[in-house]
């Protein structure tokens, strides 16, 4: 019950006056079929029993404006209905993605069982409420036309209206459990649908066009993508099968029924106990029992099964958030000390291993920490947890000596500035992809030019077709564009060293930050575009505090501490001097790396 009135107040709230009017059409237009019926039966009862033509006419003209009314109001009531699903459809979308916002982590983006929650969310949420305001309004037009025949038939004769509604009550139970069995499998198939979701993504997508076609896995992925339709499709099927075989019976019986009251009327009618009026009657209340039986079962059962998903949108919408937050936080102040983390354990989820295993680090105020370490050491896994997407299982991240956890993580990310490795590309154009480093420039010219030159992207973007209003995008075409003529309106795609700088200047269009990560910011880059942007970084970082993540350890060795990480916990740290004549991991790779260099330069070997 609380899903319905949750679904019928959104649709009052998506759109009240809309929602009266339909509510109040339905209702007038409901006696109709009984007032059709009831007419027919008294003209033909007129004209059998010789009444005067002007009598007739008066009832004829009353049926005509019945039926004109009852044929225009359905399409004036659709038109509505409509209205008000689009409305809900976005107020429902809005409340997830809303909710979507709540989630201050990373954790609920990573669950597969949420994410079909979420899907089925996105795809049942939006159309619920519309469903339950038809149906609501179906419901009340068949109670009143199936009353309405019941009370006519009751006339003719006092047991038609117990033999028709026995009739009815297996089809109710029958549909209910299909109802029931409908939204399991819907449920059971969310993730099969997914998974072709993605199949088709990756197959429409520019991005795996190459290694699609190098690798020629094409039809692979296209068989992958098949096999999860057509085992949806079976599933599908199966039920289809078991539905058609039950409700034939069902419409067997419903038939058997009509079939023998019709008989008994003729042969009544034949013996002069009703009249031929009455047949009419009959018939009409016969068959309008019957549909409004099957139109109030097949409502029932599809709300039913709509609730059921409903179920998950409100599961959604009423998910806490994902990481607790601190009811009262403590106001963060620019960092003045330090961020220690201490004794810090952490795991994606408690089926995967420890990434951080005790980890113990001090990032000093004002100092540049470089993370060295294997692939999969837990340095990106640190800065996301320093970012709180996560909190440690075990131990804490002190701010100042304030715990992680009990800052606003908003307040939290406003002091962070941060280039993450898998940084984002923007389809959009190239001022909005720096402008969204900070909300609050994104129409500040001058301030996203001076970040661009800061990163080494102005020189680019200044030579795209639109400058900084070029959309960066092969997806979409410039502008609202729609024409079949597409010259000029073609957006431009960048090579993946101008897309990191753009992430770069994103990262340096927040001015107001104390603390900067950069995760492998030059990966990307060209030898001079790398010492230049490391030169510029050295400048801007002076008396800032950095956590700068490369595997490049020419970029990171003048850090003011070097962190070697392994395995979660922190091997060795120091200075790069200090390191060095350590002789431990660090040595090692810093000369493996010096030597590779070393050795390509072929024309000074022996000098
Ligand atoms: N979202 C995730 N869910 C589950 N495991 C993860 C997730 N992200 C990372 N891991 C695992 O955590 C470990 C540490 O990963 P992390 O990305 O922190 O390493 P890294 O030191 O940054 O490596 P690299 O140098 O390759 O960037 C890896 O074993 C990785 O498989």
């Amino acid at each position: 019950m609380r899903k319905i009135i949750v679904a019928l107040r959104l649709s009052w709230q998506a759109g009240p006056l809309l929602t009266a009017v339909v509510v109040t059409l339905t209702l007038a237009t409901a006696p109709a079929p009984v007032v059709t019926a009831w007419l027919t039966k008294l003209i033909l009862d007129d004209i059998t029993a010789g009444v005067s033509p002007a009598t007739v006419a008066g009832k004829g003209v009353a049926l005509a404006g019945t039926i004109v009314v009852t044929g225009l109001i359905p399409h004036v009531t659709q038109y509505v209905s409509r209205e008000i699903e689009r409305r809900v459809g976005l107020l429902a979308q809005e409340h997830l993605f809303v909710t979507a916002e709540r989630f201050v982590g990373m954790a609920r983006f990573e669950d597969p069982a949420f994410l079909n929650r979420m899907q089925m969310a996105l795809q049942h949420g939006a159309t619920t409420p519309g469903v339950m305001v038809s149906a609501a309004l179906s419901v009340v037009r068949s109670v009143v036309t199936g009353l309405g025949f019941l009370g006519s038939l009751t006339v003719i004769s006092p047991w038609l209206p117990a033999v028709i509604l026995v009739s009815v009550l297996p089809m109710l139970v029958v549909e209910l459990s299909m109802a029931r069995r409908r939204a399991g499998l819907s449920w059971r198939l969310s993730p099969i649908e997914r998974r072709e979701m993605f199949f088709r993504d990756l197959l429409t997508s520019a991005q795996a066009a190459k290694e699609i076609r190098l690798f020629a896995i094409g039809t692979y992925l296209r068989e992958l993508m098949t096999a999860q339709r057509r085992r949806s499709n079976r599933e599908n099927r199966d039920m289809d099968r078991r539905e058609v075989g039950v409700q034939a019976l069902i419409g067997l019986g419903s038939a058997a029924v009509s079939g023998g009251t019709l008989l008994w009327a003729v042969l009544a009618a034949a013996g002069g106990r009703i009249s031929v009026g009455d047949i009419s009657l009959l018939v009409a209340s016969v068959g309008g029992v019957q549909g409004a039986s099957v139109s109030l079962v097949h409502t029932i059962a599809q709300c039913h099964r709509q609730l059921l998903l409903f179920d998950h949108y409100l599961q959604v919408v009423a998910a806490e958030p994902d990481l607790p937050v601190a009811r009262s936080p403590r106001a963060i102040a620019p960092l003045a000390r330090g961020i220690v983390f201490r004794d810090v354990w952490f795991r994606y989820s408690p089926d995967h291993p420890w990434t951080l295993r005790g980890l113990d680090l001090t990032i000093p105020c004002g100092r540049t920490v470089g993370l060295i370490g294997r692939n999969g050491a837990g340095k990106s896994t640190l800065i996301k947890l320093l970012c709180r997407m996560y909190d440690p299982e075990r131990g804490a991240i002190l701010w100042d000596g304030v715990d992680l956890r009990d800052l606003d993580p908003a307040d939290l990310r406003a002091r962070i500035g941060a280039v993450f490795q898998d940084y984002m590309e923007y389809d959009l154009t190239a001022a909005e992809n720096i402008g969204l480093g900070d909300l609050a420039y994104l129409h500040d010219r001058e301030r996203i030019t001076a970040a661009a030159v800061d990163a080494g992207a102005h020189e680019f973007v200044g030579r795209l077709p639109r400058s900084y209003d070029t959309l960066l995008s092969r997806l979409f075409l410039q502008g609202e564009d729609t024409s079949e003529d597409t010259s000029g309106a073609l957006g431009v795609t960048l090579s993946g060293g101008q897309w990191q700088r753009l992430a770069l200047a994103r990262a340096h269009l927040r001015t107001g930050h104390d603390l900067m990560i950069l995760d492998e910011p030059s990966s990307g880059l060209d030898a001079e575009a790398e010492y230049e942007i490391h030169r510029r970084l050295r400048q801007r970082r002076a008396g800032r505090t950095n956590v700068l993540i490369s595997h490049r350890l020419n970029t990171v060795r003048d850090a003011d501490l070097l962190v070697v990480l392994d395995e979660g916990t922190v091997v060795e740290q120091g200075t790069h001097e200090e390191l060095v004549s350590r002789g431990g991991v660090y040595a090692d790779l810093f000369s493996m790396q010096a030597e590779g260099y070393l050795e390509v330069l072929p024309g000074q070997a022996g000098r």
